[in-house]
């Protein structure tokens, strides 16, 4: 596990087409980190620099130190994970959704239990064997979150992860979830237009407009 305030990913003089061109920046591990911008400032395509979903066209992106090139992408992606606004679900059970990543590893999941924990720290109640796809969006986008967790990454990126659930929901979620994170000393890196949430829960608040950082705060939650 990192150190609080290592940096976890770092990029310098990054360019991506015309969209993002960020001199310098880092996240600092153990925290949680809030971009906001207005619509089409380049909040995901950040996002997706961070594991590399996307290459930058000059630049270098870093986690913990070394260039992400230098990273099995499968590995990387498992340790800098994605949670998608609009989360892929496959067929099967909740079970199954939930322990997809162990499935594709061939690894051994997570008994029952585990399971039944990280959806109930995601506010789900739904039985194990239900089927996913009758889920709600909303619903859909907790497991995501469970998913995520019983992977146990170094960092999460977070996208919009909660945007269809109603305000109160979403703040029960993102706020169970950021505590999980930060008990154990995980990163997370979540892209919002609720400032409330940025202001509440980012230990650092990046603010993104026309591609470019325009702020970096420190947020009272620090600490
Ligand atoms: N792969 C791509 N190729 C070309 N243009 C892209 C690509 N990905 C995103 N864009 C464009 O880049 C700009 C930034 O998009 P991005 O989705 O990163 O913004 P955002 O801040 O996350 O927006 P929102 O808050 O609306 O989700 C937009 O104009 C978008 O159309």
């Amino acid at each position: 596990m990192a150190e609080t305030n290592e940096i976890m990913i770092s990029l310098n003089d990054v360019r991506f087409k015309d969209i993002l061109a960020i001199d310098e920046l880092t996240i600092k591990s153990g925290a949680v980190t809030a971009l906001t911008g207005p619509s089409g400032s380049g909040k995901s395509t950040l996002l997706k620099l961070f594991n590399q979903m996307i290459t930058p066209d000059q630049g270098e992106v870093t986690f913990l130190g070394a260039d992400l090139n230098e990273y099995d992408p499968v590995e990387l992606r498992r340790r800098v994970m994605m949670v998608p606004q609009t989360p892929v679900m496959f067929n099967g059970t909740v079970r199954d959704n939930a322990v997809i990543g162990f499935t594709f590893a061939g690894t051994e999941p997570p008994p029952d239990t585990a399971v039944k924990e990280m959806l109930s720290r995601v506010h789900l109640q739904q039985a194990l064997d239900e089927p996913a796809d009758v889920l709600s969006g909303g619903e859909k986008q907790r497991l995501a979150l469970a998913r995520a967790l019983l992977m146990k990454p170094d960092v999460y990126l977070l996208d919009e992860p909660t945007s269809a659930l109603d305000d109160e929901t979403s703040r029960g979620v993102i706020d169970a979830f950021a505590a999980h994170v930060k008990a154990n000393g995980q990163t997370l890196v979540i892209v919002t237009h609720d400032n409330a949430l940025a202001e509440r829960l980012g230990d650092w608040r990046i603010k993104l407009a026309g591609g470019r950082v325009m702020t970096i705060e420190e947020g009272p939650a620090h600490g």
